[in-house]
C-alpha cells in the first residue's frame, strides 16, 4: 500500500481488447507506410507517437489495478497523450511533405529532358495544346551537324557535353516568352512567340553564328560544332502547329542538303521547290 488507494483487481478486458486491436491496426499501417515509402524516420515518429498514445490509453486500465493515486495516472496519461499526438502529427507532416516532394520530382522527370534540363517533346506538345495564344509564332528546328562524328571521334561523353552546352547557349539567347525543347537525339525545337519570319530568320542566323564561334572544349580537345536550322512561321499559313513544325523540318532537311551550318526558311523552300 503506497498512497492509500484500495486495490481493485478487475481489468476491463473489453476495453483492453479494443486498445489492442487499435494498436495492431496502427502497427500494420505504419509497417505498410514504412514499406511503401522507404522512410524509417517517418515510421519511427509514427511508432513513438502511437506507442505513447497506446500506453496513455491503457493508464486508466492500470489505474484499476494499482495502488497509486488516481491523479498520478491522470498526469502521466495527459503527458503521454500530448507527446503521442505531437509525435504522430510530426510523422504525418513528414509523410505529406515527402509525398509533395516526390510528386514534384516525378513531375520534373516527366516533363524535362534529363541531360539538358530542357522541356521534352511530350511536355512541349502538351503546353502547345493548352495554349490559347493566337499571335503568330515562329518554329525553329536546330540540328547539330555531323554529331555522330563527334560521338565516334571523342566519345559519347563528349557528345553529351556538346548537347548540354548547346542547350545552355540556346536557352540564354531566348526571351522569357520563347520556349525550347529537346526534340530528338541532337535536335532542338524552338518556339519564338510573336515573331514574324524576317525576325525569326535574323534570330536563327545569330544563334547559328554564336554556336559556330563558341568554344567547345572537352578533355583538352577542341570540338568544332556547327548547327543547321529550319524555320517555319505560323503567320499567313493556314496550317496547324504540327504541319508548321513539319515545314520547319523540311527546311532543316534543305539546310543539311545545302551543305549544313546554315539557316533555311520554309517560305524560301516553297519558292525553291
Ligand atoms: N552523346 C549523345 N549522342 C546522342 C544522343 N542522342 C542521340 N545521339 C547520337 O546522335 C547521332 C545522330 O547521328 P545522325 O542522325 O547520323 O546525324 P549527324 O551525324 O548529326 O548527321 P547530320 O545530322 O546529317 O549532320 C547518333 O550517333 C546518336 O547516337 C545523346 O543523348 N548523347
Amino acid at each position: 500500500m503506497l498512497h492509500g488507494k484500495s486495490i481493485n483487481n478487475e481489468i476491463n478486458y473489453y476495453e483492453l481488447s479494443l486498445e489492442l486491436i487499435r494498436s495492431i491496426i496502427w502497427l500494420f499501417m505504419m509497417f505498410y507506410i514504412s514499406y511503401t515509402r522507404h522512410n524509417r524516420q517517418i515510421y519511427l515518429w509514427l511508432l513513438i507517437g502511437c506507442g505513447s498514445l497506446f500506453i496513455g490509453n491503457n493508464m486508466n486500465i492500470l489505474d484499476e489495478l494499482s495502488t497509486f493515486e488516481a491523479s498520478y495516472y491522470q498526469e502521466v496519461e495527459d503527458l503521454l497523450f500530448t507527446f503521442g499526438i505531437l509525435c504522430a502529427w510530426f510523422g504525418l507532416y513528414q509523410l505529406i511533405q515527402q509525398q509533395i516532394t516526390k510528386n514534384q520530382i516525378l513531375n520534373i522527370a516527366a516533363n524535362t529532358d534529363p541531360l539538358t534540363g530542357l522541356l521534352n517533346r511530350r511536355s512541349f506538345n502538351q503546353n502547345v495544346e493548352n495554349s490559347t495564344d493566337n499571335n503568330p509564332s515562329a518554329y525553329l528546328i536546330l540540328d547539330i551537324d555531323h554529331f555522330k562524328q563527334i560521338n565516334d571521334t571523342y566519345g559519347h561523353a563528349a557528345g553529351d557535353y556538346v548537347l548540354t552546352k548547346l542547350a545552355k547557349h540556346i536557352s540564354k539567347s531566348l526571351r522569357k516568352q520563347d520556349r525550347v525543347a529537346r526534340w530528338g537525339g541532337e535536335e532542338f525545337l524552338i518556339e519564338l512567340k510573336h515573331c514574324d519570319s524576317h525576325t525569326a530568320q535574323l534570330k536563327a542566323e545569330q544563334l547559328r553564328a554564336l554556336i559556330e564561334r563558341s568554344d567547345f572544349h572537352f578533355s583538352g580537345q577542341y570540338l568544332s560544332v556547327t548547327v543547321s536550322i529550319g524555320i517555319a512561321t505560323v503567320a499567313n499559313q493556314h496550317l496547324n502547329r504540327d504541319e508548321i513544325i513539319n515545314l520547319a523540318d523540311k527546311a532543316l532537311y534543305q539546310a543539311k542538303n545545302g551543305g549544313r551550318n546554315r539557316v533555311v526558311l520554309a517560305s524560301d523552300l516553297k519558292q525553291n521547290e
